[in-house]
């Protein structure tokens, strides 16, 4: 399992991928782990306040100057907030028959969420291209994308405005989220500024830290996606697809992005949902 991290409440976007460090934990030493997310947090902090980050790394054990309080505090709440009662959004990733809605439903039940498959979201337009062979483009995808989240935020609406629900607040989403800029949507993260008040009030509904999002990439070779389409009988999307799909990916441990946990394509289901879980409680959800 390959886990990114960064501090659950706060995302700000890379400036510089590199600076992004990448953790990889072993299941069965929760303390490395959860040093390591100290360690990210930190490292994040540091760069989310240029203005004093130098100040911070200069100081000598046991200074307080008020800034390692206030890490200190940010540290703490990431670490140890039960999560439970914010929505949340993952979306379990990946290209065209990497196992998104098998393996998005099991996590889903396991965590008690709803799930919903975004293939489910597409205007027919785009699901007529894809079963005729042409893959999507940008100007395809960034409308989809935008109601793939819009969905996200009205079924926590929802299961807020509901007394007898009593599911985890959120939803687990399959959706090939291919590009970081794709994901970035999903995040509900602007992609201009807003220029009208009512576009105000969508970005607000959106608003990413209203409902945080993470990832489960199911990553997977060509061969043994090759032989998951070939076997899978009845799905719009063929065999011919596959290399748009695989050239078409930024694999999400490349970017440097957070809350990012991938398992691997050749593993059975149960342990797939396991490792998932295990991952998002690495990056501070309660599962
Ligand atoms: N862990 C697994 N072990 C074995 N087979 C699996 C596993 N996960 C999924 N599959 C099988 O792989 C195929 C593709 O899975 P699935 O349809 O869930 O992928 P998908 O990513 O949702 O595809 P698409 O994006 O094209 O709709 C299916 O036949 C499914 O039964
Ligand atoms: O971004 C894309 O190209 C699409 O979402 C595809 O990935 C399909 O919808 C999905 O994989 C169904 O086969």
């Amino acid at each position: 399992m390959v886990i990114h991290s960064e501090p659950v409440s706060t995302y700000d976007r890379p400036t510089n991928r590199d600076e992004h460090k990448q953790h990889t934990h072993d299941d069965h030493c929760a303390e490395d782990q959860l040093d390591a997310l100290r360690s990210n947090t930190e490292h994040h902090v540091h760069h989310a306040r240029g203005d004093v980050g130098g100040k911070y790394h200069d100081q000598e054990p046991g200074e307080d100057d008020g800034i390692t309080q206030k890490v200190g505090d940010e540290l703490r709440k990431d670490v140890s907030v039960k999560e439970h009662a914010k929505p949340i959004l993952v979306v379990v990733m990946g290209v065209s028959a990497c196992g998104k809605s098998t393996v998005g439903a099991a996590l889903a039940n396991a965590l008690g969420m709803p799930f919903t498959d975004a293939d489910a979201l597409h205007p027919q337009s785009n699901i007529d291209k894809m079963s005729h062979g042409v893959p999507l483009t940008d100007a395809d995808r960034q409308p989809w994308l935008e109601r793939v989240r819009e969905e996200a935020a009205q079924t926590c609406k929802q299961q807020d405005a509901d007394s007898a629900y009593t599911g985890r607040r959120g939803i687990v989403i399959g959706c090939s989220s291919l590009k970081l800029a794709y994901r970035d949507i999903l995040r509900g993260i602007p992609q201009s500024p807003p220029e009208t008040e009512s576009e105000n009030a969508d970005a607000e509904a959106s608003d990413p830290a209203a409902l945080p999002t993470y990832f489960v990439h199911i990553r997977g070779t060509r061969d043994a996606l090759l032989q998951r389409l070939q076997n899978r009988k009845g799905h719009f999307m063929k065999v011919n697809m596959l290399d748009s799909q695989l050239a078409t990916l930024d694999p999400p441990e490349e970017t440097g992005e957070p809350n990012v946990v991938t398992i691997e394509l050749e593993a059975t289901m149960e342990d797939q949902v396991r490792e998932a879980k295990d991952g998002l409680k690495i990056l501070g959800i309660e599962v």
